[in-house]
């Protein structure tokens, strides 16, 4: 059984843009900023003098992306790099706007990839009219949650052509939620998003605890013998975050959100009998459902899957990978269609590889409740969710490390 209450990290989400954002406004409290490394790195790089010349972004996308914009903005000279798949990740869609509003970066390796050597700001504005730009949303919307915090500095603001089939629009609503917070003045207008030249006023902020992170809870929850239940402190019924959809898809695999004053508890209930989820909207569950999806043995068919291959790791071949290890399958049947079918799904002493992704490693490790497995390299998770395998043994999971 899995009973009792686990420990989230705040959302590292919301701490990345806040930290952003009060860096622009000059002051404020936050409260509860996440433990995650990718946010004690941006805590750290925002707190390099103006004469470091380089600057690490690591293996974190949020930090490389809305860092370049700042850096841009404020007209700082430095190279920012990061790790090898990092390097890997595109960014030239945000380079691009930053160029023509008046960043002068270049590339010092791959054209369109950090590293970058950005080399100041030569504003081409000085009108009071908006600045205009089409970005590309479907490639990852950190570039336009980067040049939304970003625009009230310009002298006339901004205004953002979104092109493409755009993904992950709820981390670019927390944008502008975020924004609004500090004073910031910012209209999603569905194709355009406008954003006015103002200052940020300085505020309090007390960060919510992490969906993303509950999203492997659930997955216990879902997984754990009859009768289990977990409470999870800190998540609001009112929540920015896009992967509060997990309450939603959880509820087809057999888990029952209760909301109370200061957090949720989940139950357990019965299943649906298939799934289909398009993952557009909350790209970071989609690793947690269909390992969930095929342990219970719930046919499921995904969508919205694009941006996963550029992320930490090509999370479909790992996935796929993975998967195949339990007798399991994410099969690609084309035009954006994914397939977990119900096959002969065991846990029996499998190995795990987590390809520098902590989410590869939090998404299998709850198959631990259906037989005994090994995740390689498990300090992945530090990236979002440092305290994970320590909570797990708070639940009552055995976990012991290799040498
Ligand atoms: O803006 C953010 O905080 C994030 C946006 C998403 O990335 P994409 O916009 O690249 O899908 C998400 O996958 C990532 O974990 C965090
Ligand atoms: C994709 C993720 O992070 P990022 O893009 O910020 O590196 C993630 O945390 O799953």
């Amino acid at each position: 059984m899995v009973s009792g209450t686990a420990q989230l990290p705040a959302s590292k989400s919301e701490s990345n843009r806040a930290l952003i954002i009060r860096a622009l406004a000059g002051a404020g409290q936050l409260h509860n900023l996440s433990d995650a490394n990718d946010t004690e790195l941006m805590q750290r790089l925002l707190a390099e003098p103006a004469t470091t010349t380089t600057l690490d972004a690591e293996d974190a996308g949020t930090v490389m992306r809305f860092l370049t914009a700042y850096l841009a903005v404020t007209g700082r000279q430095v190279l920012l790099t990061g790790t090898a798949r990092m390097r890997q990740r595109p960014i030239g869609v945000l380079v691009d706007a930053l160029r023509q509003l008046g960043a002068r970066i270049d590339y010092t390796e791959q054209e369109g990839y950090p590293p970058l050597q950005l080399r100041g700001w030569v504003p081409q504005l000085t009108a009071q009219e908006p600045a205009e730009l089409s970005v590309r949303g479907d490639i990852s919307s950190q570039y336009i949650s980067a040049l939304m915090m970003v625009g009230p500095q310009l002298p006339g603001g901004l205004r953002l052509r979104l092109t493409g089939k755009v993904g992950s629009r709820p981390y670019i609503r927390m944008t502008q939620s975020l924004m609004q917070h500090f004073g910031g003045q910012c209209r999603d207008l569905g194709e355009v998003i406008e954003v006015r030249p103002q200052a940020y006023q300085p505020a309090d902020y007390t960060i919510e605890s992490d969906w993303s992170a509950a999203s492997y809870w659930y997955a216990m929850v879902a997984l754990a013998p009859r009768g289990s239940s977990i409470t999870l402190p800190g998540l609001r019924r009112h929540s920015w975050q896009g992967d509060q959809a997990i309450v939603g898809i959880m509820a087809q695999l057999g888990v029952a959100t209760r909301f109370e004053e200061h957090g949720v508890m989940l139950t357990q209930q019965a299943c649906a009998e298939a799934i289909e989820q398009d993952f557009t909207d909350c790209p970071d569950l989609a690793q947690t459902v269909a390992v969930v999806a095929a342990a219970v043995g719930v046919p499921l068919v995904l969508t919205g899957l694009e941006s996963l291959r550029i992320k930490e790791t090509d999370r479909i071949a790992a996935l796929q990978a993975e998967l195949a290890k339990f007798g399991g399958a994410l099969v690609d049947e084309g035009d954006g269609r994914f397939r977990v079918p119900v096959a002969g799904f065991t846990v029996a002493g499998q190995t795990v590889e987590t390809y520098h992704d902590h989410r590869m490693a939090m998404a299998f490790a709850p198959l631990a409740l259906r037989g005994s497995l090994t995740i390689l390299a498990p300090a992945v998770v530090r990236k979002s969710y440092p305290q994970f395998w320590l909570e797990l043994r708070k639940a009552g999971f055995e976990v012991t490390e290799q040498a």
